[in-house]
């Protein structure tokens, strides 16, 4: 199969999409990220940052060509997460997902390399979005070049947000 153009509804092979679980108490609350216990070896994260979008805003769309992308949406706002398979060789490639995520819905999203990937702040606050990818941005000491195919100011590109 060569590269889809065009994408429809479904969910993607080797996106994964669980809840996080908030434990509150009388102080607040506290959420895990992640645990090597319950991760792919393959996916184990060597690396996370946070970044903080503002209302409104989106980043992507994205793509890597080695490293998965290990994301949680816990708040305090909320986004719209865009996901298009255009993998050849994949059994969902052509599929196009969308999850909502954050405040109301804290997830955890793991993302394949060669799974296109955007989100955008659809709530009225600073959305942070934290990241765990298993590959180290630049590479070692940052000497490498950055591992992303950026799909943004693409003419024609397929991958649209609403
Ligand atoms: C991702 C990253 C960026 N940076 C720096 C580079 C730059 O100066 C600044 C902002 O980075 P970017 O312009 O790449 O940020 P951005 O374009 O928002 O990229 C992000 O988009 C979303 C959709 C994703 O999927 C993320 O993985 C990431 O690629 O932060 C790091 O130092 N380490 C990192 O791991």
């Amino acid at each position: 199969m060569s590269r889809p153009r065009e994408f429809t509804k479904g969910k993607i092979h080797d996106v994964v999409v669980r809840p996080l679980s908030k434990f509150l108490d009388e102080r607040g609350w506290l959420a895990e990220l992640f645990r090597s216990d319950e991760i792919d070896p393959q996916v184990m994260p060597v690396m996370a940052y946070l970044s903080m979008t503002q209302p409104g805003v989106a980043r992507g769309p994205h793509e890597h060509l080695d490293q998965t992308d290990y994301f949680c949406f816990m708040g305090p706002s909320n986004f719209k997460v865009y996901l298009w398979d255009h993998r050849p060789e994949s059994p969902t490639c052509g599929v196009r997902q969308v999850l909502y995520a954050g405040v109301d819905s804290p997830l955890m999203v793991i993302v394949p390399p060669g799974v296109v990937h955007a989100y955008r702040n659809i709530g009225g606050d600073n959305g942070i979005v934290f990241n765990a990818p298993n590959r180290l941005y630049a590479g070692e000491s940052k000497k490498s070049p950055v591992d992303e195919i950026r799909h943004e100011e693409e003419a024609g590109s397929p991958f649209c947000l609403d």
